[in-house]
């Protein structure tokens, strides 16, 4: 089992994620965003990151110009995309930057489900979010779910992650429906948008190493979060 926290905004919550048992730390950069980083205070931050902690870099539809400065500013394991890239936009940026692409999928039913076989194709990891409701201001970090058991028994060729409105107490029952092996988390470990709360990352951590059956600290890169 291997757990994201994403959205670190403090050198405190890394450390809080690191203590906790957490495998990646997320990185916000859309300016939209309650969780975006300045490049200034990103670099500062991921100086805490130890080594074997995978450091992710979120973007939303960004253009090569800001991925360009991104990648060129901070040392970086992943990068997330969390927008309406298209599998030939993940392949490119893939190549571009030589650095593993997990790419997001919003699920609100099954029929969005389909597209996960052309993306897995092209990215090395997919993460499987809420679809963003109709009104939201951002495409991710909504707080919302989905319905668990639509992705129960389910395969993909490459490793997944668990997103959507999880939070301490039910991400226990997310994985058991699910047999995700990763889970991502943003808004439920927060006080308020923004603002992570290190009680709640240690719980989030703990309850989903307990319900995933712990497991080593490390990326799934090697390909141990196929789902099975
Ligand atoms: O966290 C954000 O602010 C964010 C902004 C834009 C795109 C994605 C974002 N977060 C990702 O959304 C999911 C779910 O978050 P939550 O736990 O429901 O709050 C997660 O993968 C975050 O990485």
């Amino acid at each position: 089992m291997r757990v994201k926290i994403c959205g670190l905004r403090s050198r405190a919550e890394v450390r809080a994620a690191v203590t906790a048992g957490a495998s990646y730390g997320g990185l916000v950069f859309f300016p939209r965003s309650p969780r975006h980083l300045p490049l200034g205070d990103a670099r500062w931050i991921v100086q805490a990151m130890p080594d074997g902690f995978t450091r992710v870099a979120l973007t939303v539809n960004a253009s090569n110009e800001n991925l360009d400065r991104i990648v060129e500013t901070i040392p970086l394991d992943m990068l997330q995309l969390h927008g309406a890239e298209t599998p030939e936009r993940v392949a490119e940026i893939r190549a571009r930057y030589g650095l593993p692409v997990m790419k997001a999928i919003g699920v609100a039913e099954e029929q969005d489900l389909a597209v996960l076989p052309d993306y897995a194709r092209v990215a090395d990891q997919i993460l499987i979010d809420a679809r963003a409701p109709k009104d939201a201001a951002l495409p991710g970090g909504n707080g919302v779910s989905f319905d668990w058991r639509l992705l129960s028994g389910r395969r993909w060729s490459v490793p997944w992650m668990l997103a959507g409105g999880l939070t301490p107490s039910n991400v226990a029952e997310a994985i058991l429906t699910t047999g995700a092996s990763q889970v991502d988390v943003s808004s439920g470990v927060e006080i308020a948008p923004g603002y992570k709360d290190p009680r709640l990352i240690a719980a989030f951590t703990a309850a989903a190493l307990a319900a995933g059956g712990g497991g080593p600290r490390g990326s799934a890169l090697d390909g141990s979060g196929v789902a099975v």
